[in-house]
């Protein structure tokens, strides 16, 4: 038959393993991970006072076990918290836990009610686990299907409403006996219940980890790192995507390709890497100029692709010229001085049928009309008719 202290040495094997597998999270540099390493430290010290009642002095595992118990489900709670990017309420959860301790010691030392001990425990951690399992769910990305949030906050629901169900039986019947030298049924799932959960929260914290970390190392790899722009690659598989999105809900799509003026004297005369500021601030220009949805890629070099979805052929258009024009008035410092640049752009609005290379053909061909039309300026290509002669917007 399974035994309290046998059930407490298994979880302390399990607690021992989370803390491994938590120590290969710490070179991620993720928020939480710190707090959540301790929370399976004080879990484990606590775990040993248990094991230490048979000594016979109560306040090690009441007192100090409760207190490093409780320690520890507060620790996680604010692992959770810094992992969210949220601010930790650190006093009221030390507050919380001398009060805890406090009526703990009361109902143990001047008045010795084991059952209403029960219930305090079980408001204490009932009510941090379904704290827990708020946040979590509360803060779930909106953008993408997460498990680790889904796992974590749902155990940490259903772990409070356990500790909810368990203070209202241990209220209701005051006869139940709790602890070491009880192995019935009931008392050995109380204590399993309690002894899940940090192992099983940390279990979820390490998904929740590993997805972020997932999420983070595709953004980098989806980004020019010179510019911040989409690379290339992640531009045409997300204009691919909007382009798919634009034949299902019939809305308007345009290509517009950007391409700095004489980049390579601005090279020669100021160097490489005023060269890279000139590419940088261009980018900026366009970040902040354009919506979060449009999609802006470095294709190579000094050229750069925008997908505009939504926008009209007219709305594209009076895009692509506001774009040029701040280009034209925007100056970047190098050294003591301010030096200007512009830009050319070939627009090419997508028709049903079209495939994004041959947009992309028709909106190069445009981009190399102006140039050829002097530069700093926008030529517009006609779709479907290969007769009609390209339009200049400025
Ligand atoms: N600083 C810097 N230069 C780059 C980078 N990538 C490409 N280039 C340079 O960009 C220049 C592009 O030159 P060209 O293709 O002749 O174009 P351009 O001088 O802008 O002439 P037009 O496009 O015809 O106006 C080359 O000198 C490349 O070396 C980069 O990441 N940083």
């Amino acid at each position: 038959m399974t035994s309290p202290a046998f059930l407490i040495a298994v979880t302390a094997l399990l607690n021992f393993m989370m803390l491994l597998v938590l120590l290969s999270l710490r070179r991620s540099g993720l928020p939480g991970v710190r707090e959540w390493l301790w929370a399976n430290v004080l879990e484990l010290a606590a775990l040993g006072c248990y094991l230490a009642t048979p000594l016979g002095m109560p306040v090690i595992p009441i007192i100090l076990g409760n207190a490093l118990l409780g320690a520890a489900i507060c620790g996680f709670y604010a692992g959770c918290r810094r992992f969210l990017q949220l601010s930790v309420p650190v006093r009221p959860l030390l507050i919380s836990l001398v009060v805890y301790m406090i009526i703990l010691g009361f109902l143990r030392f001047y008045v010795d009610y084991l059952h209403l001990r029960v219930v305090l425990t079980s408001i204490y951690h009932g009510t941090l686990d379904a704290l827990i399992g708020y946040t979590i769910l509360r803060h779930h990305p909106k953008t993408r299907a997460t498990h680790g949030h889904d796992f974590t906050g749902g155990f940490a629901v259903l772990l409070a409403f356990g500790y909810l169900v368990r203070g209202i039986l241990y209220l209701q019947h005051p006869e139940l006996k709790y602890w070491f030298n009880d192995s019935s049924a009931l008392n050995l799932t109380f204590l399993a219940l309690g002894a899940v959960v940090i192992p099983g929260l940390t279990m979820g914290a390490v998904v929740m980890a590993h997805d972020a970390i997932l999420t983070a190392s595709e953004e980098v790899a989806s980004r020019d790192f010179l510019t911040n722009a989409l690379s290339r690659k992640a531009f045409i598989e997300q204009a691919t995507r909007q382009m798919a999105t634009a034949a299902r809900t019939g809305r308007p799509v345009s290509l517009l390709l950007l391409d700095i003026d004489h980049f390579k004297s601005i090279n020669d005369r100021f160097g490489h890497a005023v060269g890279d500021e000139v590419l940088r601030d261009f980018t900026l220009i366009m970040h902040s100029a354009l919506r979060a949805a449009d999609c802006l890629g470095r294709l190579g070099g000094e050229e750069f692709g925008l997908l505009l979805y939504g926008a009209s052929p007219a709305e594209a258009r009076s895009i692509s010229e506001r774009l040029r024009a701040l280009v034209e008035a925007n100056t970047v410092r190098i050294g003591d001085n301010l030096t200007a640049y512009t830009m050319s752009g070939g627009l090419a609005h997508w028709s049903a049928e079209e495939s994004l290379q041959e947009l992309t053909l028709r909106a190069d061909t445009a981009l190399y009309q102006a140039k050829d039309a002097g530069r700093n300026c926008i030529v517009i290509s006609q779709p479907m008719s290969p007769t009609s002669p390209p339009e200049h917007a400025h």
